[in-house]
């Protein structure tokens, strides 16, 4: 953590104490509509000064699990505790958290300064000491000659700033940000993660993100945890939760991946043609003779128009390019083979020496490491 002068008083609030951890303890909420839990027995725990964010689908209970810890909504079951205070009764105005939602909320006829100064006068902070407080925090979110324009003078990125300031000016516990960036477009959406993240480390700021951009997660995150169906499915680093994906929901909702079903056989995996693909690693639980769902990503799996250039791969399979599309700074190749119907094989491709190797109905050699390919439980 960088303590600027500038910050040395807020650093220093932020870090006395061991007070702003959360402890998420079997929380359920249940809407009680006859579907399952919005929330299904979550528990985590989230150390002091650590930015999570949960990830997940449409619908898969990140925002109800967000409003329980914000004091919003009132789990049905289970027991949350902000800085080792239970608050499960508290309202939010009671909880020492700021937040910032993606409509910003902001009074628009107002200026910036008196937007951040609002939550300063709300808790009585003193008058006399109001504007200095200000200052800092606008210039932390680099608007700091922007204090005297009135809102709706300010860019889309520039509110969400003084959205930022006012959730941050009076020192909260705990970040809450819901979707923040969403309505953004995309090179300011990756800004403003940068900014995020930079922000946090500088206050140090124990922040939960809620989101369903897998980029973002993996950019600004130091924990994160991927929710589907109201149900947490891995509590993880960002590394950790790329390369070691638990189930096949992780594996399948980071990154792109290609997918073989088969049979879990001694020493790997029968593929639906019935050649064994040896080595792959299979998920705890599986035992040999169950039906099972290899995953491999698209950057671990190599492509050479000769079979000799994959002599490294432990296996290779001629097949027909499918599509080609151009992403930038890569192509991301479809490809299908005779021998494994259905498999749609995805790609990625970077040579900074041509782009369009290979054109729709070549075919080509793929070929990947046995480890790359990971069996899973497949889904009922
Ligand atoms: N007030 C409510 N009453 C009844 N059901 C609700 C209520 N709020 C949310 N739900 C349901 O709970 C489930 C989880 O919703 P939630 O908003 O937490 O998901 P989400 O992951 O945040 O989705 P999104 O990314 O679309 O915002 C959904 O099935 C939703 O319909």
């Amino acid at each position: 953590m960088r303590a600027s002068p500038i910050l040395s008083e807020v650093t220093k609030t932020a870090v006395a104490g061991q007070s702003h951890a959360v402890r998420v303890r079997d929380v359920t909420m249940d809407f009680g509509s006859g579907s399952s839990p919005a929330v299904d027995r979550a528990s985590f725990d989230l150390e002091k000064g650590k930015f999570l964010t949960i990830l997940g689908p449409s619908g898969s209970g990140k925002t109800t699990l967000l409003r329980m810890i914000a004091g919003f909504q009132r789990p049905t079951r289970g027991d949350i505790t902000i800085g080792g205070k239970p608050v499960d009764a508290a309202p939010p105005h009671r909880r020492s958290v700021g937040m910032v939602f993606q409509k910003l909320a902001l009074f628009p006829h107002m200026t910036a300064a008196e937007n951040v100064a609002f939550p300063l006068k709300m808790r009585r902070f003193n008058p006399a000491k109001t504007p200095a407080r200000v200052r800092e925090f606008l210039d932390l979110v680099k608007l700091g000659d922007f204090g005297g324009r009135r809102v709706n003078e300010l860019s889309g990125g520039q509110q969400q700033r003084v959205a930022i300031a006012r959730a941050l000016v009076f020192e909260p516990e705990l970040l809450l940000l819901d979707e923040p960036l969403a309505a953004l477009d995309r090179k300011l959406r990756e800004e403003m993660q940068l900014e995020f993240r930079r922000i946090q480390r500088e206050l140090g700021v124990t922040t939960i993100n809620v989101t369903h951009d897998q980029r973002e997660a993996l950019v600004v995150s130091d924990d994160i945890i991927v929710m589907d169906g109201g149900i947490i499915q891995q509590h993880a680093k960002p590394v950790e939760m790329y390369r070691a994906p638990e189930n096949l929901f992780v594996s399948s909702f980071l990154g792109v991946s290609t997918f073989i079903d088969g049979q879990v056989a001694e020493g790997g995996m029968h593929a639906a043609d019935g050649s064994l693909l040896r080595g792959t690693p299979v998920s705890v639980g599986l035992q040999t003779g169950q039906r099972g769902r290899g995953a491999i990503r698209a950057e671990q799996i190599r492509i050479d128009q000769d079979q000799g250039g994959l002599s490294h791969c432990d296996t290779v399979l001629q097949v027909a390019i499918k599509d080609v599309i151009f992403e930038g700074e890569r192509l991301l190749y479809t490809a299908a083979s005779p021998i494994l119907p259905g498999v749609d094989f995805q790609i990625y491709h970077h040579d900074p020496e041509a782009f369009d190797l290979y054109e729709v109905g070549q075919q080509v050699w793929i070929g990947w490491k046995a480890g790359d390919l990971k069996v899973f439980k497949a889904a009922d």
